[in-house]
């Protein structure tokens, strides 16, 4: 297997990392890379925001937001616990990368590949990682796409959040992974 192939086999998504921090110069070199997707009409529609530190509270307080109703619902004796609970979850990992896409309102940008790019980066951006021994998943779940994530993350109205990349020094074993091969996915027509 060459260097590409392994990196791109190899690539688990790695949910439990350490709380170690990542070298600011580590992420950079992750957008960095997340940036030399393909883009149609050379648009660049991504945006990233990067939280660590105190940072994770903007995202947590998201979790917390949607999970309002849920958390009203409870006895008000379980109540904090739930909130705890939602906050911790921006602090699985040391840093968290919102990718967005921010449309181009060129006429000849058309959505589905202005986000199609972004999903691109966000590959270059877990395989980069993978490649940097770190560990990443990409979550999405409810949240990610209510109105309240746009607002704390302030983007623009027309913007999506595409993804939430939870970044870290692996704490697990990669999982085993299989897929169904390509050659059951794929139909060649060659007359
Ligand atoms: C758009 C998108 C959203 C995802 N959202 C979540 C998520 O909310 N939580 C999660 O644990 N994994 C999420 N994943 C990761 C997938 O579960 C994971 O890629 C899949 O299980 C295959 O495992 P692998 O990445 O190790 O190959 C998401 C992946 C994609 C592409």
């Amino acid at each position: 297997m060459t260097g590409i192939e392994e990196v791109i086999r190899g690539r688990r998504s790695i949910g439990k990392v350490k709380d170690d921090p990542v070298p600011k110069e580590l992420v950079e070199k992750l957008l960095d890379a997340a940036i030399w997707a393909p883009n149609h009409h050379h648009t660049e529609p991504w945006k990233f925001i990067v939280m660590t530190g105190e940072g994770r509270r903007t995202l947590g307080q998201v979790y917390v937001e949607c999970a309002a109703d849920a958390i009203a619902a409870l006895p008000e004796s379980e109540q904090e616990e739930r909130r705890r609970k939602e906050m911790a979850k921006a602090f699985r990992s040391p840093v968290v990368i919102a990718a967005a896409c921010v449309p181009s309102d060129s006429p000849k940008a058309v959505l589905a590949e202005e986000l199609a790019a972004v999903h691109a980066a966000v590959q270059n951006l877990l395989l980069t990682a993978h490649a940097e021994g770190l560990g990443g998943v990409w979550r999405t779940g409810v949240p990610a796409y209510d109105p309240a994530m746009k607002k704390a993350l302030q983007l623009e109205d027309h913007a999506q959040v595409v993804g939430l990349i939870f970044i870290g020094y692996p704490d697990m074993q990669a999982p085993t992974a299989k897929r169904t091969p390509a050659s059951a996915k794929t139909v060649w027509i060659e007359q």
